[in-house]
């Protein structure tokens, strides 16, 4: 049999595609595609209506625009050179890398949801609610969820507490989870992971209300994420706190090669679908992955959340680089207030020298994150009025 070469691949595929697209696989079309992109990208959660027309938390700017697949053409023949006048080099030193400032934009968020949730109370005489599980005495999780408590009391979320011993029973936790769905108070629900080993940790969370899964990991949500043309009620806060970084910051994800690292429910796994969703290219690097380091060395766009204190080296990065490091590692540090401190998982000092972009740990993705639960649950409450009218 003949070896179907790309270059068929690619025609049998335009040829397929053009019975429903009506224009040709240009560059012209391409490069309007692209443009009707960078146009939904630059209004992404700026603009009030797009805010108010699409309340829900699965706005399309989050999601992506929904493009058809037409697929460029390649050249037949190896292009002819064209002769270049050599140019004088001129020394340029690079550009300082831009810090990307995760605590000022959650700060914005949360002014934004804030004025919300008044709106809410003042229409509907309705307080949002967030209701956290927490299991065990893990100090980071104490701490995340202390966190997630201030913020809600700075936007006028009401929220909730249910604290369970390391040793309760898998059962107790779902007790507490349905006393919560039952709850019309509670809007959202969020059960802190992780669990204790000696818990089925799907068995809970596919107990949470689908309404109220402002967390975005009950399998629904997460099927929905991954096929197109279907809208999740939530998605993760962390994956949706990584594409408001990038696209606040106007950097193009069409096309371009995203290397997320980790492929957890938490954040890896949502952030690769909704980085496909806005058309960038996208390899996933793990724990069993083949020198990880000659991949990542490939992307434009890292996503980093392995939970490996500095796994990253600055030899991992390609000049110009954007990186996005969701990784919250405590090291030890007795001279600190909490005899800890956070580190990504990018080591920070080398990949600021080569990155063109790049968020701190801390002050990075941690706190649009939490800006994130915040935004799920005002929208889970928002969704509940229009239940009830
Ligand atoms: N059901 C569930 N949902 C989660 O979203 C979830 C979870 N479980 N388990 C753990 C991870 C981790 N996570 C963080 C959120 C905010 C910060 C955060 O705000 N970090 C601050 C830390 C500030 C500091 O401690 O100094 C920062 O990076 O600036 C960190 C980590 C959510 N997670």
């Amino acid at each position: 049999m003949a070896a179907l070469t790309w270059g068929r691949l690619v025609k049998r595929k335009m040829a397929a595609d053009s019975a429903s697209a009506s224009a040709s696989a240009s560059a012209p079309v391409l490069f309007s595609l692209l443009a009707r992109s960078r146009r939904c990208h630059a209004t992404v959660g700026t603009s009030k209506e797009d805010e108010d027309t699409h309340a829900h938390s699965t706005s399309p700017s989050i999601l992506g625009p929904d493009l058809p697949d037409i697929w460029s053409s390649l050249p037949t023949s190896p292009p002819r050179p064209i002769p270049i006048p050599i140019p004088i080099p001129i020394p340029m030193p690079p550009a300082p890398p831009t810090i990307i400032d995760g605590k000022s934009i959650a700060q914005e968020i949360r002014s934004h949801i804030s004025k919300h949730v008044i709106n809410l109370k003042n229409s509907y005489d309705k307080v949002p609610g967030l209701a956290v599980i927490l299991v065990g005495h893990r100090r980071d999780s104490q701490s995340y969820v202390r966190y997630k408590i201030k913020a809600c009391n700075e936007v006028g979320i009401t929220s909730f507490l249910a604290q369970l011993p390391h040793s309760c029973s898998e059962d107790e936790v779902i007790d507490s989870v349905t006393r919560f769905n039952e709850d019309p108070s509670v809007h959202g629900i969020l059960v802190q992971l992780p669990l204790p080993q000696h818990m089925d940790e799907e068995r809970i969370l596919g107990a949470v209300s689908l309404h109220k899964d402002v967390d975005g990991f009950h399998p629904l949500n997460v099927g929905n994420l991954a096929l197109r043309g279907r809208q999740p009620l939530f998605i993760p806060c962390a994956a949706k706190a990584c594409l408001q970084l990038l696209l606040r910051h106007q950097i193009d994800l069409v096309g371009k090669h995203a290397v997320v690292i980790g492929r957890s429910k938490v954040v890896g796994l949502p952030t690769s679908l909704l980085l496909q969703r806005h058309y960038s290219t996208v390899s996933i690097v793990h724990a069993f992955t083949h020198r990880p380091e000659e991949i990542t060395r490939e992307a434009d766009i890292v996503i980093s959340a392995a939970g490996v204190a500095n796994l990253v080296r600055g030899s991992w990065l390609k000049r110009g680089v954007v990186v996005i490091d969701v990784g919250t590692n405590p090291i030890e540090d007795p001279d600190s207030e909490h005899g800890y401190r956070l580190t990504g998982d990018v080591h920070f000092d080398e990949a600021v020298k080569v990155a063109s972009a790049i968020t701190p740990v801390p002050g990075g993705v941690g706190p649009v994150t939490i800006a994130m639960l915040l935004s799920n649950t005002l929208d889970a409450a928002k969704e509940a009025c229009r239940s009830s009218v």
